[in-house]
């Protein structure tokens, strides 16, 4: 047993990119440049939201060791492979969650701290221990907790004291729980054997590789519609809307391929692509916020302070 046991349990690459979407919701709340006020909020409330995804994803585990003993995908985590012990495991999660919860509430702001705890539970507690098991539809209902950080980046900025900050940040979380359904089902369209082997009713087994194919491609093209709002509702630019549409072709692009893939292997392209695509979109979301302002002849927040 060592510390780098404990590491995977944070599922990093996962959590990377929920951290990144929350930085993004945190740079965007901030109109102009930054307050010292803003950098403080927003560099703990990025600690305290890695931190509660980091133990939300250690509660998963835990919880899911029984079944994750059974899949090729993950039998060789820290629990099934007995490199640590559920106690231990129990212990690193709650300290995170303390950790982080005590973070937000002293360093942040109360409503951040809500959210991010009702995330935490959303997902390793209601999602992992009940939906997950429950309905075919977990992954769309469960998906909430997953596409709320930019929600919890937001909120750490400006406590979500106008009705704006609420839909503005809604409008990010939007895009990321239509992009779950695509991105989690090419996956479990390549895993379905280990989910069935694990009883686990994800949409592939309990409904067919053909419905789940059609139904990425509808979340796909729903995505692609709901990615344009951002640009319709003024909070994001031309830079960005051009940014989206690419990539929501190309997104399309591979959904549309999907329906009659070339090999086993193409829906493993797909959920990669997914990743890819979700990476770059809020990249575009950012650049055209922070950079592009600077690019003008002269730079909004040079006049503000004129
Ligand atoms: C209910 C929602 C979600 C489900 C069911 C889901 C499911 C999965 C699964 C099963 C994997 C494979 C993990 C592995 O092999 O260890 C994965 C990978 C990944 N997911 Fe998701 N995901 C969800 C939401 C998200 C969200 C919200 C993000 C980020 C914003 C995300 C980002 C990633 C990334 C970056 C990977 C690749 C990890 C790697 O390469 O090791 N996922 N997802
Ligand atoms: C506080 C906060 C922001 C919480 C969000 C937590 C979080 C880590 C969400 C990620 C979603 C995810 C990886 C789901 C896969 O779970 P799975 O159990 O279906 O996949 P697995 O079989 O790989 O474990």
């Amino acid at each position: 047993m060592s510390w780098a046991h404990y590491w995977p349990l944070t599922k990093p690459r996962v959590v990377a990119l929920i951290v990144f979407t929350a930085l993004v919701g945190i740079c965007l709340a901030i109109p102009g440049l930054p307050t010292a006020e803003d950098l403080r909020h927003g560099v703990l409330g990025l600690l305290g939201i890695w931190l509660a995804a980091a133990s939300a994803a250690a509660i998963n585990h835990l919880i899911d060791r029984r079944i994750d003993v059974l899949m090729a995908r993950t039998q060789h985590r820290p629990l099934p492979s007995h490199s640590l012990t559920p106690r231990q495991v129990l212990v690193f999660a709650l300290s995170l969650g303390a950790i982080s919860m005590a973070i937000l509430i002293i360093g942040v702001n109360w409503i951040c701290a809500l959210l991010t705890f009702a995330s935490l539970i959303g997902y390793a507690v209601v999602y992992t221990a009940w939906l997950k098991h429950a309905t075919p539809q977990n992954i769309v209902i469960g998906g909430i907790a997953g596409a709320a950080p930019p929600l919890l980046g937001w909120s750490a900025i400006t406590g979500m004291e106008r009705p704006w900050d609420w839909a503005h940040a809604l409008l990010l979380v939007l895009i990321i729980f239509v992009w779950t359904p695509p991105h989690f089902w090419a996956l479990a369209i390549f895993r379905r054997a280990d989910y069935a082997k694990a009883l686990v009713p994800m949409l592939p087994v309990t409904h067919g590789v053909e419905y789940t194919r059609k139904q990425i491609l509808l979340y796909t093209i729903l995505l692609v519609a709901v990615t344009v709002m951002p640009w319709v509702a003024g909070m994001s630019g031309v830079f960005y809307l051009g940014g989206a549409l690419v990539l929501g072709a190309v997104f399309v692009w591979y959904a549309w391929k999907l329906q009659n893939p070339p090999d086993e292997l193409f829906a493993m392209q797909v959920f990669k692509y997914s990743i890819i695509y979700l990476m770059a979109l809020f990249a575009f979301l950012l650049i055209d916020h922070w950079l592009l302002p600077w690019l003008q002849p002269v730079p909004p927040f040079v006049m503000d302070r004129v």
